[in-house]
């Protein structure tokens, strides 16, 4: 028996797939979006087609009138999903694709954002596992709770078979300690567990194979560049397949700009606001985790809503778009320089593989080091992994689908099977 059903409850959609791993075959799967807010659910291709147009985001940033600080609290609020609700919207999806729920299931496996550090594999999940997810919601809050949910769903739904928790946290074990930590008093830094963790780890951990794959070479002679480019959005170093450096930290709010995040910041903004603008500890988490990032300087936190509101003459969206691709950019020669070569650059999910001027505007300019874009093959419309650098490029750029789902899947029924 190796069916694993994969579930994906993230901050404001449930993703799933139901993967028969003899054959690697997807036998059933699908996106509830929208949670909480009347959205609807598609299935089946779900995942390949374009997904949520405002996921974490509402339509558009609050207006500077009703920006008080509790104004701004409250609204974000009120558009907490309810998880369960989206469980059984995936139940219901399941059974219309023809799955009959009694057939038994080798495991189900859940992505879960935050694993800190205790969970360094992916887990069998237990009263106490769950109680340490939990605990680590403060340091994830948009994740881990929608995480938790799930499995609480999944463990009334389907009682007895293991529940496997595969964090993104833990191919990021391998960053050396240069990368993760922080210049801080170490005393303090350990009294309260402050070091950079890393995230996006599942779909690091796929992509780089997939992209050893497509090269024909062995990962473990590899360096690589990964951008993950989806609602969050973090960059991995990889070298010979172990993440030596990568862009987000203690949270997810740190390193590249995403759709309500704003990334890298000065920490003296965050002392500003609180001390000049009144803003509680609370509000400022409101602010970065929800309010920042292509929402709140563009106004939308889905790219393609700023690129359009820049193409009509927004002068904030056009400067979001800017920024956005300039913090890439950066990440590029800082770990061009970190890994000393590379032999290419990879990018992946929402934004970094359908979005060709991204990645265009991002690389623009860097054929000093290396990097030439072929614009036909950027543009192209294929879904599969690809090459979109010119022949002279001394790094080859590559497109590589992520696939988190059947990562989790893989990793899922190793650990109920054992080695
Ligand atoms: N088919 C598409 N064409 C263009 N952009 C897309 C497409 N699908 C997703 N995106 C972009 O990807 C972003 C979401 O990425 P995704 O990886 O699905 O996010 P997440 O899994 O973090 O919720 C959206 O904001 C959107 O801009
Ligand atoms: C860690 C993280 O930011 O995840 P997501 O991109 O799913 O929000
Ligand atoms: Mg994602």
């Amino acid at each position: 028996m190796s069916r694993v059903l994969v579930v994906n409850s993230g901050s404001s959609s449930l993703k799933y797939q139901l993967i028969e791993l003899d054959g690697e075959q997807v036998l059933a799967s699908g996106l509830v979006e929208r949670i909480g807010e009347g959205g609807g659910s598609s299935v089946g291709d779900g995942l390949e087609s374009p997904p949520i147009d405002a996921r974490h985001t509402r339509d558009s940033k609050p207006s500077p009138t009703d920006s008080t600080v509790a104004s701004v609290a409250d609204d974000f609020r009120n558009s907490v999903p309810d998880h369960e609700a989206a469980f059984q919207v995936m139940l219901t999806g399941l059974q219309e694709q023809g799955i009959d729920l009694d057939e038994p299931l080798a495991a189900v496996g859940h992505r879960v954002v935050h694993g800190g550090a205790r969970f360094l594999e992916p887990t069998v999940v237990t009263d106490e596992v769950k109680r340490e997810i939990d605990e680590l919601s403060v340091l994830a809050p948009l994740h881990n709770p929608p995480n938790l949910a799930g499995i609480v769903a999944a463990e009334a739904t389907f009682p007895g078979v293991p529940q496997v928790a595969v964090f993104d946290t833990a191919f990021h074990r391998t960053l050396p300690p240069v990368a993760r930590t922080y210049a801080i008093d170490a005393d303090l830094a350990e009294r309260y567990g402050i070091r950079r963790f890393g995230f996006h780890g599942i779909s690091f951990e796929y992509v780089s194979g997939e992209a050893a794959r497509f090269l024909g070479r062995s990962l473990a002679d590899l360096k690589l560049i990964v951008f993950h480019l989806g609602n969050g959005a973090s960059v991995t170093a990889v070298d010979g397949g172990r993440s030596v450096e990568t862009s987000m930290g203690l949270t997810p709010l740190e390193g590249l700009m995403m759709g309500t995040r704003g990334g890298d910041i000065d920490p003296g903004v965050l002392l500003h606001l609180q001390r000049e603008g009144g803003l509680t500890a609370d509000a400022v988490d409101t602010l970065l985790n929800h309010g920042s990032g292509l929402l709140g300087l563009g106004g939308f936190g889905d790219i393609r809503d700023v690129q359009k509101a820049a193409a009509a003459g927004d002068a904030h969206a056009a400067l979001a778009f800017e920024v956005y691709q300039h913090r890439i950019r950066g990440y590029v020669g800082s770990y061009l320089a970190q890994l000393g070569r590379a032999d290419a650059i990879v990018f992946t999910a929402g934004v970094g593989e359908n979005n060709a001027s991204v990645r265009a505007g991002s690389l623009a300019g860097l054929e000093g080091l290396g990097i030439r874009i072929d614009a036909a093959l950027n543009e192209s419309e294929s879904r599969a992994a690809r090459a979109i650098s010119s022949d002279d490029s001394a790094i080859a750029v590559l497109v590589i689908p992520t696939n988190e789902e059947l990562e989790i899947a893989r990793q899922a029924l190793a650990v109920v099977t054992g080695p």
